[in-house]
């Protein structure tokens, strides 16, 4: 294989029997992630994600006594516009369950500063982004910062990060990080965009219940129309995405498949 020549796209589609076989997988997968990066670069950089599904991977992860958590370096996609003691804020929730617990002391963790204005947040974020997080400078993610892994989820309106169907930042071309309004929810998130998003060596979006069911569905196998649901954008350009999914998300695509 010539090296110089960019891989193409790899999608897989995980599906596993409920949120406990979820959480599970995923924290195998995590962990792989991490140890191939660090054997790789010494360093493994991943973004977390908000939201209830991943939180008890969170606390798994918390759990695992093998992690060599001095070579780890979290940040975040996304994150509300409040302060990290609230209790909607990102970075608490994952500070609740597996940065306050024992033994977990990453090399670095930068938050996403939910309390400055959001602008000033979202810039500052890139400027750390771009300073922390090395980029390839291959033929395809250029001067991108390239995680080693982003963790995504998908609510039941297609939207990931805080990427909200019809809103300004999924048209975002140059900056990496932004502060998106959402008129849905009357409010405006930090988060990162489809460039950085994409640029990720391995993202694994995390999908439960029956609720996301329409949208795993409409995300994965209909029509392409990532302004109405931009979960459809993920795509990383040199990378490598997993969705992993349960059954109870997944059962309209299997529905489709048995016809
Ligand atoms: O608002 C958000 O929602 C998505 C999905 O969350 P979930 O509760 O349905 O798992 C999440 O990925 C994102 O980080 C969060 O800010």
């Amino acid at each position: 294989m010539d090296q110089s020549q960019p891989r193409p796209p790899q999608r897989t589609v995980e599906v596993v029997a409920d949120r406990d076989a979820l959480t599970y997988v995923a924290c195998e997968l995590v962990t792989a992630a991490a140890n191939l990066a660090i054997g790789l670069r010494g360093v493994f950089t991943i973004a977390l994600a908000g939201g209830s599904t991943p939180r008890p991977l969170y606390a798994a992860l918390a759990r695992d006594p093998d992690i060599d958590w001095k070579r780890w370096r979290i940040f975040w996609s996304d994150e509300r516009c409040v302060p990290p003691d609230h209790p909607d804020s990102n970075y608490g929730m994952v500070h609740q369950v597996l940065l306050s617990q024992p033994g977990v002391k990453p090399q670095l963790v930068m938050r996403m500063a939910g309390e400055l204005e959001p602008e000033v947040a979202a810039a500052n974020y890139e400027a750390i982004v771009r300073e922390l997080v090395p980029a390839a400078y291959d033929q395809v993610t250029g001067d991108r910062p390239r995680f080693d892994l982003i963790l995504l989820g998908m609510g039941a309106d297609g939207h990931t990060a805080s990427l909200f169907p019809h809103t300004p930042a999924l048209a975002e071309q140059e900056r990496l990080v932004v502060a998106n309004p959402v008129p849905a929810l009357q409010t405006t998130r930090l988060t990162f965009t489809f460039p950085l998003i994409n640029a990720a060596r391995r993202i694994l979006v995390l999908v439960s219940g029956a609720d996301k069911a329409q949208a795993l569905h409409d995300v994965l196998v209909g029509p392409h129309r990532p302004d109405a649901l931009p979960a459809q954008a993920i795509h990383p350009v040199a990378g490598q995405v997993t969705w992993l999914v349960d059954e109870a998300a997944f059962h309209l695509i299997e529905e489709d498949m048995a016809e």
